[in-house]
């Protein structure tokens, strides 16, 4: 049979990718015509899932049950299943940053632009990232690659705001109720999805609206055997100066705390009481927040936004007082973007250069955490200053990856998926 154009090799017998792994027994069948719109993505796919390396699946691993008891409940099921499938990567002595993904549905702007699907979500946990060749581009016609990644968990474009949560921070909240710092952070390009996953609407509350309600519910429940105060700030992180969004002033300077880390003096600490009181001080701080249109967003976050809440817990213990502290750090860090990508010539530019710092600055961190290097360069940016705790002290750490389906964002996902995938590498000492 005569090669066609398209290339158009697929495996026997292999259905969809989620239907069975590749393995080096596949057959390569040639069709002897050429192939349907249908078949082209299949063909796309199967390059895709030849292309990916199968992981040996690795056995539980000692220091991810011990986490799984100690933090009782959901998160077990997860963990176990993530050492079963040999994609973490802890020792016995720490556990590490769990790291999930989230897919976002395609906006109107990118099927405006004729975008196709490059991302695939397969089993709620695999990530397939397909190149597409561009059908006027002769020369790159049969180099179609693809990447296969594997994270704790992966959220499809349909995932509701409270499976969310529920799958990545409800366990972290229960944590810092025992006195346990918890961060959740969210990463990725500008308009993939991190203000809408920390945030949401006021149909869909995100991750921060929904941790805050959980608390309180938490610390009702538990009144009868102890007093629980609850704190909270929120500053945003913009050109480098940190400013409180509850009481904007001065920028703030950072200082270190031998007991409390990296702190912002002056920072303000409200005392609160109710959910709706800590979501009328969220929406009061999001107005305060530095926020613009961009190219590819029309209400960009211009800065990187942490909401800390402090809760403390005392009860008696016999004759004395015993005082618990947890510490929930909520980010939404501003999108790492490529200057083409927005608005070179104004303000933007200055603003895509701090946040490409920063978020350049935390590439170093985390390779040099997961390198194991003794001097991780936190000093090189306010945010990884602030981030020290999270990433390399005694915090239960999630990290959510979010990305855009079109293929007009191939490289930024490429780019958002390779550093989640070296963060799940991070560990930490809980
Ligand atoms: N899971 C989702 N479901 C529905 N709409 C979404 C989802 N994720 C994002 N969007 C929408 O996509 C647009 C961009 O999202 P968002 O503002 O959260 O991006 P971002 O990553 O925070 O961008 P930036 O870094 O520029 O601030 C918004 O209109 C948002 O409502």
């Amino acid at each position: 049979i005569a090669p066609l154009p398209e290339a158009a090799v697929l495996r026997e017998n292999m259905g969809p990718p989620e239907a069975r792994a590749p393995s080096k027994n596949d057959k390569v069948v040639v069709f002897s015509r050429p192939p349907e719109p249908k078949e082209k993505e299949n063909v796309a796919l199967a390059a895709n899932v030849m292309s990916c390396p199968v992981k040996k699946a690795a056995p539980a691993l000692p220091a991810l049950q011990a986490r799984k008891l100690s933090l009782g409940g959901g998160i077990g099921g997860k963990l176990k299943a993530v050492g079963e499938m040999g994609a973490a990567n802890a020792d016995a002595t720490g556990s590490r940053i769990m790291v999930f993904v989230r897919l976002r549905p395609m906006s109107r702007k990118e099927k405006e632009a004729g975008s196709k699907t490059c991302v695939k979500i397969v089993n709620k946990k695999d990530v397939y990232l397909t190149e597409l060749a561009s059908e006027n581009d002769y020369l790159r016609l049969k180099r179609v690659r693809g990447r296969h990644f594997c994270f704790d968990a992966s959220f499809p474009d349909s995932t509701a705001q409270a499976e969310v949560y529920s799958t990545s921070t409800a366990d972290l909240v229960e944590g810092v109720l025992q006195g346990r710092n918890g961060t959740v952070f969210c990463y990725g390009a500008t308009g993939a999805g991190k203000t809408y996953t920390m945030l949401g609407t006021m149909d869909n509350p995100g991750v921060m609206v929904l941790a805050i309600k959980d608390l309180f519910l938490k610390v009702r429940q538990r009144s009868y055997d102890g007093n629980h105060s609850i704190q909270l700030s929120y500053l945003e992180v913009y050109n480098e100066t940190v400013r409180d969004l509850l009481s904007p002033g001065r920028p703030l300077l950072l200082r270190e705390d031998k007991q409390q880390g990296t702190v912002a003096a002056g920072l303000t600490q409200y005392r609160a009481y109710s959910t709706d009181e800590v979501m009328k001080l969220l929406q009061q701080g999001n107005q305060n927040r530095t926020t613009e249109p961009t190219r590819v967003n029309e209400t960009s976050s211009r800065s990187h936004a942490i909401l800390q809440v402090v809760v403390e817990y005392r009860y008696m213990d016999g004759t004395s007082v015993v005082t618990r502290v947890g510490k929930l750090s909520l980010i939404d860090l501003a999108g790492s973007e490529r200057a083409i990508a927005t608005d070179q010539r104004s303000q933007r530019s200055l603003e895509g250069a701090n946040i490409n710092r920063s978020l350049l600055a935390l590439s170093s961190c985390i390779n040099a955490l997961v390198e194991g290097k003794r001097h991780v360069p936190y000093r090189n940016s306010k945010l990884t200053q602030l981030l020290k705790d999270s990433l390399g002290g005694s915090c239960n750490t999630v990290m959510i990856a979010n990305i855009s389906p079109s293929n007009l964002s191939f490289g930024e996902t490429q780019n958002t998926l390779h550093w989640a995938d070296r963060a799940k590498e991070i560990k930490t000492k809980v």
